[in-house]
């Protein structure tokens, strides 16, 4: 079974802070599986947005009308497509096989706070000391699956099945604009994303939030009112974008009752964490139409790319979808331009600022290092890689 063998593996290493980790896989998965996410949010939210009612909320909150700014589509036309054309679409194009595996680096070392590791629980990180006080017995390498480290909830491993009769494995491609050492196969491992659908998994307190803080304080502080520079603002709205499809999976698919393992809707935290901030609501649409322009801007590359796994059903099922994703006469009409990234960078600090923001994305992508929770990352990371690609 892979997950024996990656396991093995795991526990030969050193584990006092998890190995370095990192997702990669071509552009062509993480554009799509990305856009699959964040059409998923805009369902989910539209769902939300018009069950406000229910929990009291006033029913002006729920009203987005208009262009979503700084891009150019409205949201009506975000929401029909959504539900129309790129819902229904990606829900079946990310059950093919060459959508689903994802290759990953479960393991890595945060390279701001090595200390914190992956584990929350200070019980869960192991103290420096010399070899020689190191009692023999505890040499032996350690479980695994030892899901303390998993913040103690089962709900937070990742699982690692994987039908290999379905995949062969992917071919590394090196990311540039990432400086980590994606090219190091040893480390990595596939993941099923369908085994591991994005919801709460018990990742909360300062482990989680210390993270966030270093994103919007360090990396892209809230532009002011007066912000003008177009770019920054861009950066701020991408990472609250983000931040809120999170809490909208989290509050999607919550564990509401530990005892009976009973999952469901938490509609209380949803609204507390993304309704009552329009901002924040207005920034998820901004970040879904941002992806949209990625896969749109590489059509001619994912129409032509090689899906291969060695299953020729489900690969021919693969390419037709993502076709009849990228050229949809109702997509190409109503949001032909979903965001025009021709208008950044430009002037004459164009190209300084690109390298500034460059290196903010970076930081925030080596932060994904620091989250303490191995299935959270598994869901963040590629949608950071799509971000930085665009
Ligand atoms: C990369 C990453 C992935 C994660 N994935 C998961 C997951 O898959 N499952 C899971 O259960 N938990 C996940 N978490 C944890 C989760 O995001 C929360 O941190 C946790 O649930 C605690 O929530 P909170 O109420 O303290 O507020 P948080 O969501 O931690 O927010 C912290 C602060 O950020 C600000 N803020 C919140 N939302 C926004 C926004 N949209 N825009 C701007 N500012 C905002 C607010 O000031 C808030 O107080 C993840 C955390 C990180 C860093």
């Amino acid at each position: 079974m892979v997950m024996v063998e990656v396991e093995a593996e795991v526990g030969e290493k050193n584990r006092r802070s998890m190995k370095r980790w990192r997702w990669f896989v071509g552009a062509v998965i993480v554009v799509l599986v990305a856009i699959a996410a964040a059409s998923l949010h805009s369902q989910k939210i539209s769902f939300f947005i018009n069950n406000q009612k229910s929990c009291g909320c006033p029913e002006d909150s729920r009203k987005y009308t208009g262009i979503v700014e700084d891009c150019c589509c409205d949201y009506e036309t975000v929401d029909s497509l959504n539900g129309e054309v790129l819902h229904p679409l990606l829900q079946e194009l990310v059950t093919t096989p060459f959508f689903r595996y994802f290759k990953v680096k479960l393991w890595c070392d945060c390279p701001f706070w090595p200390d914190d590791g992956m584990c929350r629980l200070r019980d869960c990180s192991v103290c420096e000391c010399p070899e020689n006080e190191f009692p023999e017995t505890f040499k032996k390498p350690l479980p695994s699956d030892d899901l303390v480290c998993q913040e103690g909830k089962p709900q937070a491993t990742v699982d690692r099945t994987l039908d290999s009769k379905a995949f062969r494995g992917w071919m590394v491609i090196d990311n540039p604009w990432t400086n980590d050492d994606e090219t190091d196969n040893s480390e990595m491992t596939y993941v099923n994303l369908q085994l591991n659908p994005e919801r709460y998994t018990g990742y909360v307190g300062p482990s989680a939030r210390r993270i966030w803080d270093a994103v919007y304080s360090e990396n892209c502080p809230k532009y002011s009112s007066g912000e003008i520079c177009q770019e920054k603002k861009v950066l701020y709205k991408l990472i609250s974008g983000l931040h809120s499809s999170i809490s909208i999976h989290i509050a999607a698919d919550y564990l509401l009752d530990e005892s009976t393992n009973l999952w469901g809707q938490n509609l209380e935290l949803m609204y507390d964490r993304v309704l009552r901030y329009p901002d924040r609501v207005r920034n998820l649409y901004f970040t879904f139409l941002f992806v949209l322009r990625a896969v749109t801007k590489a059509a001619d590359y994912l129409e032509q790319a090689e899906y291969d796994t060695g299953n020729h059903a489900e690969d021919l099922k693969a390419q037709s979808l993502m076709r009849q994703l990228l050229y949809n006469p109702k997509l190409q009409a109503a949001c032909p331009l979903p965001f025009n990234e021709a208008k950044l960078w430009q002037g004459q600090s164009g190209p300084e600022l690109k390298q500034q923001i460059q290196k903010q994305f970076k930081n925030i992508s080596s932060l994904m290092d620091c989250v303490g929770c191995e299935k959270c990352r598994s869901g963040e990371s590629f949608r950071f890689l799509v971000l930085v690609r665009h």
